[in-house]
């Protein structure tokens, strides 16, 4: 697969900009060629998107879930399509691709057509007066994703920007910008009006992303990646004051509690910590575990890893920066004093692309850097509790805020810390089950706001309250 992508503009493919390359992290070889969009073709997005903005908006709500439903129709005949962008541009195993990357899609724009469609108004009574609540778009949306679970995280964002009356302008990641492009060519299959989803691609400092979320024409920016970079495109925004939603980084503490089945808490963490290589913002990189169990646990939990290593397993880091990053971290672990149960490296079998070893590190004092910064690849730091309080206190000690897990088959005590834990997400018993209609975001450094059902909504629209005297009959 090679390809060359421009950017999606007012309904057209426009090829303007230098190009760069992007890279197979699976073998490292160049895969596509990339035009990057500089000021002029930002500008042109946005004001396709202005353009497009109030006839989207005059729309009926129910018509405009209509056009969702019918991109979702769309995603659903491109699956394969999706998919083997997804795989290539990222890395990722087709099967992961196939279960949950690429049906997200869809299910992000049914579930937003199926919310915004039923949404009731709001209406309050006092005394001889009626108020009433109306809600507008923002306007144009610039909507800025990674490359982790890149077209899961674009629709989770575009679909409840557009129902709710917004356009858009998507800049994807530049390590990953395979199904945004096809994202775009089912809007103009499915003859969505020109300019309501435009997609300009390029890097995000000093590049297509920066001028993008300071673009004046931009009414509000939704953004998921790191942390740091949630704080410069806040500093962006600051002379438009636009509203953002930012869903940031992790270092999510997962509590495995003597009590818990084993088996399931061992393959539960698996998941929690190699999936996607590590590389969604909800993994564990932290793992405590009860005194009881916690030389057992740290033992099979260890084996799993050699094994998926062995077997090739988790997906290769995106890029080589990454690789080095995540590297990085093993060396200083290394250095720091810790004991790897396992991994600690590169696979003995990678020859080429991006892989990391599946990794598993004990010992190091809760605060370490390893214990502390967010890694983002396929490792966990695993440490012994003795009491509950301790767990939550272990697991409450973070910058960040995102996600937890707990296991345990303690029903009061499941609710107790839930409650305790200072994260925007608990499980309890397993990992990464979505509905699509909760708030979904964290606290702290993991982000700002919250999107997800009716709460995505309220983000993409402003309230307007309209106060009405009624007169005396
Ligand atoms: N927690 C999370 O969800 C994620 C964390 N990361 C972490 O962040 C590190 C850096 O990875 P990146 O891909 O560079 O993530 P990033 O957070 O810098 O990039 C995410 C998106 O923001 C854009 N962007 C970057 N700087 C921008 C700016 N100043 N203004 C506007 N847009 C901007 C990028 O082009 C990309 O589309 C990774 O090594 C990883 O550790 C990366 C992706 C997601
Ligand atoms: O919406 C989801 O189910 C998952 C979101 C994941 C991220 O935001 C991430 O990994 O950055």
């Amino acid at each position: 697969m090679s390809y060359q992508n421009g950017h999606f503009i007012g309904g057209e493919w426009i090829a303007e900009g230098a190009t760069f390359a992007n890279h197979d992290p699976v073998t490292g070889a160049e895969i596509g060629r990339i035009h990057e969009a500089g000021r002029e073709t930002v500008d042109r997005a946005v004001t396709a998107a202005r353009r497009a903005q109030p006839g989207w908006a005059a729309l009926p709500v129910a018509e405009r879930a209509a056009w969702l439903r019918r991109l979702a129709d769309g995603m659903e005949a491109r699956f394969d399509d999706l998919v083997a962008a997804e795989v290539a541009d990222t890395g990722k195993d087709a099967v992961q691709a196939r279960t949950l990357d690429i049906p997200r899609g869809a299910a992000n724009f049914r579930v937003f057509a199926d919310i915004a469609a039923q949404r009731p108004d709001n209406a309050y009574h006092l005394p001889g007066t009626l108020s009433y609540t109306i809600r507008r778009p923002l306007g144009v949306v610039a909507v800025i994703v990674p490359w982790n679970l890149p077209f899961l995280l674009t629709t989770w964002k575009a679909g409840a920007a557009l129902v709710a009356g917004n356009t858009i302008v998507i800049k994807p990641s530049e390590l990953t910008p395979g199904s945004a492009a096809v994202l775009a060519d089912i809007a103009a299959q499915v003859g969505l009006p020109a300019g309501v989803l435009n997609v300009v691609n390029g890097p995000g400092a000093g590049s297509a992303g920066e001028f993008l979320a300071g673009h004046p024409g931009v009414d509000g920016v939704t953004f998921t990646g790191e942390s740091r970079t949630g704080s410069a495109i806040m500093r962006t925004v600051a002379d438009g004051v636009k509203p953002i939603s930012f869903e940031l980084g992790g270092k999510n503490a997962g509590l495995i509690f003597a009590d818990a089945r084993l088996d399931a808490a061992v393959e539960g963490s698996v998941r929690s910590v190699f999936t996607n290589g590590g590389q969604v913002c909800l993994c564990t990189e932290r793992l405590y575990v009860e005194r009881p169990i916690y030389e057992e646990f740290a033992r099979r939990l260890a084996k799993r890893a050699e094994e998926l290593s062995r077997e090739r397993e988790p997906m290769p880091m995106i890029s080589a920066g990454h690789r080095e990053k995540v590297l990085s971290y093993y060396r200083l672990a290394a250095s720091e004093g810790a004991e790897v149960l396992a991994g600690g490296g590169v696979p003995p079998w990678a020859e080429s692309g991006y892989h990391v070893e599946p990794t598993v590190l004990t010992g190091l004092p809760q605060g370490s850097r390893v214990n502390q910064e967010e890694i983002f690849g396929p490792v966990c730091h695993i440490a012994p509790f003795d009491t509950e309080a301790e767990a939550v206190a272990l697991a409450n000690d973070s910058r960040y805020g995102l996600a937890a897990t707990v296991w345990t088959r303690d029903l009061s005590r499941a609710h107790r810390v839930a409650a305790a834990v200072q994260a925007g997400l608990v499980w309890v018993n397993t990992w990464f089950l979505r509905d699509l209609r909760t708030p979904f975001g964290g606290l702290r450094l993991s982000g700002i706001g919250r999107e997800g059902g009716v709460h995505s909504l309220d983000f993409y629209s402003e309230p307007s309250t309209v106060t009405i005297k009624l007169e005396d009959a």
